[in-house]
């Protein structure tokens, strides 16, 4: 599964360790240099024939479509965050608890900072995916455009199918194996490693005709921690005085990444009317 597998560099920095789990613990094997992606062999799934059967109801009932609170119409991908909604929870996971921690540690040994204080109440959300080729547009080879996630990182379960790819360096798109259970750093790792841990920009290509689900775990920093790099050392990278200043909290950020990808995906319209790429606004705000 991991072709190009890069260990992190051991550094000397006090690290929680995570807590001892009854589980195995999974091994993470990074797979990118240039943005942090990693595969991870998790004993955890996703149980895809009950996602499948949740949007198999959605497709057949639009109506209850509305009650979820976030389609997708444009793509024909509907999605939503399932943590903590009862009528869409088939609690599909092992307990996150028993390997969230342990993928922290290893991006903290990136990061070179304990990530760990920053993350004490489990902020996650889970998004199911069905790209399907009965609602989407039947020319169309774009499941999920290019972008970056806000968290810490996102781990992605996916149904053995294909077309989610990594930017490897600008332009050149590398695809995971569709079998990979694939963990993602985000805008939040980037800020408070202070630069050292760079977001991996990713994006869903279709095949017409083939049907793809997959479930998405962001794991990002409690609401109201200050985005701003963490620990002592000299950034790697100027950021914006936004940052510096400790003024941005996780709670806004993910506000702000949300209206973004609600723009993006056809739900929402941008009050001041600019179409800033969600790439773009995000860099201003963290680089200014
Ligand atoms: O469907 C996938 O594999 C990735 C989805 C994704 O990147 C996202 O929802 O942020
Ligand atoms: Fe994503």
């Amino acid at each position: 599964m991991a072709t190009n597998i890069l260990k992190p560099q051991t550094q000397a920095i006090p690290i929680t360790p995570p807590p001892e789990v009854s589980a195995e613990a999974p091994t993470v094997s990074f797979l990118s240099s240039t943005s942090t992606t990693a595969s991870v062999d998790l004993d955890a799934k996703a149980p895809f024939h009950a996602i499948q059967s949740l949007f198999d109801h959605l497709n057949a009932h639009p109506e209850d479509i509305s009650k979820l609170n976030a389609t997708y119409p444009r793509r024909g991908v509907i999605k939503t965050a399932a943590l903590h909604k009862t009528e869409s929870d088939h609690r599909p996971l092992t307990n996150p608890t028993q390997y969230v921690p342990t993928i922290l540690s290893s991006v903290s040994i990136l990061a070179g900072v304990d990530l760990s204080t920053a993350h004490s109440s489990y902020n996650m959300n889970y998004r199911l995916c069905d790209y399907n080729p009965y609602t989407a547009a039947p020319e169309s080879s774009n499941g999920c455009g290019e972008h970056t996630d806000y968290g810490t990182f996102s781990i992605i379960f996916q149904d053995g199918t294909s077309g989610l790819e990594i930017e490897e360096t600008p332009g050149v798109w590398v695809p995971v194996p569709g079998d990979a259970i694939v963990v993602l750093a985000g805008w939040c790792a980037v800020i408070l490693s202070g630069g050292r841990v760079a977001a991996a920009r990713h994006r869903v290509r279709r095949t017409p005709g083939v049907r793809r689900l997959s479930a998405v775990l962001f794991v990002a920093p409690d609401l109201e921690v200050k985005l701003k790099p963490l620990g002592e050392s000299q950034p790697a990278k100027a950021f914006s005085e936004t940052i510096m200043n400790g003024e941005l909290d996780v709670e806004t950020f993910k506000d702000v990444m949300g209206k973004r990808w609600r723009y993006r995906e056809g739900n929402e319209e941008i009050e001041n009317g600019k179409s800033l790429s969600q790439d773009n606004e995000i860099e201003n705000m963290v680089w200014g």
